[in-house]
């Protein structure tokens, strides 16, 4: 007897056919787009300048087309429509025409392709039946299917498949977060697609795919106005270096490569913040008072200046005492703006000085000229070498260095540190390598510091900057994720995410950075640790413009378990019981654990916890521990997991995910900064399929009874 194959088989095969087909056409494109680049080449050897003009273009324009092709190969086509005229329109990671110019596949940022992730059974938009393609590399494996109308459906249309939201939601979890590109949900499609002028913003609570929007809505934007985007340059903002390793595969399997990814620990070229200072020093560092204290410090003589200069001229001895130099740098400092750019008006303060000297005398030389005395003054080398001494062109790190002497961080803190601020803040200025609230001082130092005036340059030819415009936007993708992109550098996107734990004076590093920029803003303000809110929104509100703002909710969590979300939602509640958070869909029977131990016993069964979850899930393990505890569980553990197991700490744990978590001792990481309910809130929620507490007290999830007053805890809420 023979075996009739199943539906899914023919149906599979159906959808292997069309497949084949598109990867044939996308052979004959590639082999196409190689021309194009050999006719480039042929053409630079006429050898004048218009045909080198030429060979950029094609050469680049061939460069971006096989590039296109490659990113999205595997798995291109993972999408199908069945509308009701007829039309079985597949969508995919790109667009690809036949040769009669007929989509084979439609891109799935187009609009074309908006009712796959739009359409529902109560509104099906023309759409009969959606369709998921599942695929390795150019196979296809597998389909799911949603019958949206099914009184429209014709007689015989096959319903296959497991709904494949649920599928991949249960798939174990890597090292690296995925593109969600052909199970994205209508509310988070809305987002994703929404105009890129103004301000977008995207809150919701934990796992409900804001990272995966924002990246998502990126690659979108790109798609849609290329030129201003891609040119513009694109920066994504993530809280920490371990996030923006976690992030950093998304853009690429989408097929774009030119994003800048940056965390706040890294965001100025060549300095890598390595710590966090404690929550009283970050609030401190992070306040908008700080810019006060910086802009006195910048004008501060370096420590090393000299206090007195002393020269002859026309045989008569010229000095000039500390009080002379100091009334000479006020002249300095009210004719420049930044001290870096006003080397010229404090030369000149100095001269000035110099011949008010030889004015006082009872008997002023009147023979002597003033552009004479300027001219052979300024070329003597004494004079040169005393002002490179006096006033010198500085950097932000050696001015922020400088400052770890109290007396004087005390002599720029004005009213604005308090006594007791000013040693904690110096000494944390003295201690090796930079915190992340540093970074946005650092940058603050830069814009206030200014440049140098740049010397005059050769002037360039119109064709010169034609060519190198060229050049330029062939190389942009790759140039900017090598070249340094200092203070200068200006965006026309900005995605921030974990928008709500930005301090005032990091929201003030990013405006620098996106005057003119489209911006969208990531967070969810009930896991916000930033103290004050309304400081954090006006300097939001500063950098952000006052544009056309956009809000998206998400309301539905894909990342936790209905159980594990349940634990981390009643634990928050407990604190601030007003909240709106979100639902989880999926239910898996495995109930988050809790561990009582005694302290002799705690590092033991943590051991034990993290070797059981090795055990019981396929993917990774997270242990989130207090910032004091990292290094040592680490060390502890290290040697388990074979690349499987990371250890963090509560603010570390932002934005990340694993299949199994132990959180350690959460009663630390509540008392570890003031709101640290909500830091727990998120460490409680990063585990897909297991979570186990480690704990030498019971009542950890208790507020205690001089807990703060939730009125006042929900006001983050306000942040956006
Ligand atoms: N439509 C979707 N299809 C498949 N997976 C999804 C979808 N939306 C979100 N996810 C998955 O859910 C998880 C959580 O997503 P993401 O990290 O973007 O959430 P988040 O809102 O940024 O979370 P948090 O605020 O807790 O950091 C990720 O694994 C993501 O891939």
């Amino acid at each position: 007897m023979i075996d009739r194959p199943s539906v899914l088989t023919t149906e599979i095969a159906a959808e292997q056919r069309h497949v084949d087909a598109v990867y044939a056409r996308l052979e004959e494109l590639r082999s196409g787009a190689g021309e194009v680049e050999a006719e480039g080449h042929r053409r630079a050897q006429l050898g004048n300048e218009g045909a080198l003009y030429e060979r950029d273009v094609l050469v680049h324009q061939a460069a971006r087309r096989l590039k296109a092709l490659d990113s999205g190969y595997d798995g291109l086509v993972f999408g199908r429509l069945d509308l009701h005229s007829g039309e079985a329109r597949h969508i995919g990671r790109l667009g690809v025409l036949d040769a009669t110019y007929e989509p084979l596949v439609v891109d799935w940022r187009a609009p074309a392709a908006a009712p796959f992730y739009r359409a529902t059974a109560e509104d099906p938009l023309g759409v009969i039946r959606r369709r998921v393609i599942h695929s390795s590399g150019t196979r296809v494996v597998g389909l799911s299917d949603d019958l949206l109308d099914p009184s429209a459906a014709p007689e015989g249309m096959a319903v296959v498949g497991e709904g494949a939201l649920m599928a991949t939601l249960a798939r174990a979890r890597g090292r690296a977060m995925r593109d969600i590109v052909s199970t994205i949900q209508r509310e988070q499609d809305v987002a994703i697609r929404a105009p890129a002028s103004g301000t977008t913003i995207i809150e919701g609570g934990p796992g409900t795919g804001k990272t995966a929007v924002a990246l998502h809505r990126v690659a979108y934007l790109l798609y849609s106005d290329r030129n201003r985007y891609a040119g513009g340059g694109v920066l994504v903002v993530g809280p920490s270096p371990t996030f923006v390793r976690y992030i950093d595969q998304v853009l690429p399997s989408l097929g774009e490569e030119g994003v800048v990814l940056r965390s706040l620990a890294t965001m100025l070229t060549g300095i890598e913040a390595t710590r966090r200072d404690n929550a009283a020093l970050s609030a401190i560092k992070g306040a908008l008072r700080m810019r006060r204290v910086l802009s006195r410090l910048v004008w501060l003589p370096v420590p090393t200046a000299p206090t007195r200069f002393r020269t002859v001229y026309g045989g008569e001895v010229l000095t000039l005492d500390a009080a002379a130099l100091a009334a000479a740098r006020k002249a300095a400092r009210r004719r420049g703006s930044t001290p870096n750019s006003s080397r010229g008006q404090a030369t000149t303060a100095v001269l000035d000085a110099l011949w008010n000297v030889s004015r006082s005398w009872a008997e002023p030389p009147e023979h002597w000229e003033r552009a004479e005395f300027d001219a052979e003054l300024r070329d003597r080398s004494e004079f040169r070498e005393f002002l490179a001494a006096w006033w010198p062109i500085v950097d932000a790190e050696r001015v922020l260095r400088w400052a770890a002497d109290r007396s004087r961080l005390a002599r720029s803190a004005g009213s604005d540190l308090r006594r007791d601020e000013v040693p904690l803040v110096a000494a944390s200025f003295a201690r090796a390598g930079w915190s992340v609230a540093d970074v946005a001082l650092l940058d603050e130092l830069r814009a206030l510091l200014g440049k140098p005036p740049k010397p005059q340059g050769r002037r360039r030819r119109p064709e010169e900057w034609e060519m190198q415009e060229i050049r330029l936007s062939s190389d942009r993708a790759s140039a900017r994720t090598q070249v340094p992109d200092d203070e200068d550098d200006e965006f026309s996107l900005i995605v921030v995410d974990e928008a709500q734990d930005l301090s005032p004076m990091q929201w003030r590093m990013l405006g620098r950075r996106g005057k003119y920029a489209s911006w969208t803003l990531v967070g969810d303000p009930a896991q916000s640790a930033w103290e004050d809110p309304d400081e954090a929104a006006t300097a939001m509100d500063a950098a952000v413009g006052t544009r056309v703002r956009r809000r998206f909710m998400l309301t539905t969590n894909y990342r936790n378990s209905a159980e594990i979300f349940e634990l981390a939602a009643s634990v928050l509640r407990r604190w601030e019981p007003g909240l709106d958070l979100p639902t989880a869909v999926r239910r898996t029977g495995a109930e988050p654990e809790q561990r009582v131990v005694s302290d002799d016993r705690l590092q033991d069964e943590l051991r034990a916890a993290v070797v059981e979850l090795l055990a019981d899930v396929e993917g990774t393990v997270g242990v989130v521990t207090t910032a004091d505890e990292r290094d040592d569980v680490a060390g502890r553990l290290s040697g388990l997991g074979a690349g499987r197991l990371q250890v963090v700490d509560s603010i570390e744990a932002k934005g990340l995910e694993y299949d199994g978590v132990v959180v350690v001792q959460p009663a630390g990481i509540i008392a570890e900064s003031s709101a640290g309910h909500r830091v727990l809130y998120v460490s409680l929620s990063r585990a897909t399929h297991r979570l186990v507490v480690v704990t030498t007290s019971a009542d950890w999830a208790e507020p205690p009874a001089d807990r703060p007053d939730p009125d006042r805890l929900a006001e983050p809420l306000s942040l956006f």
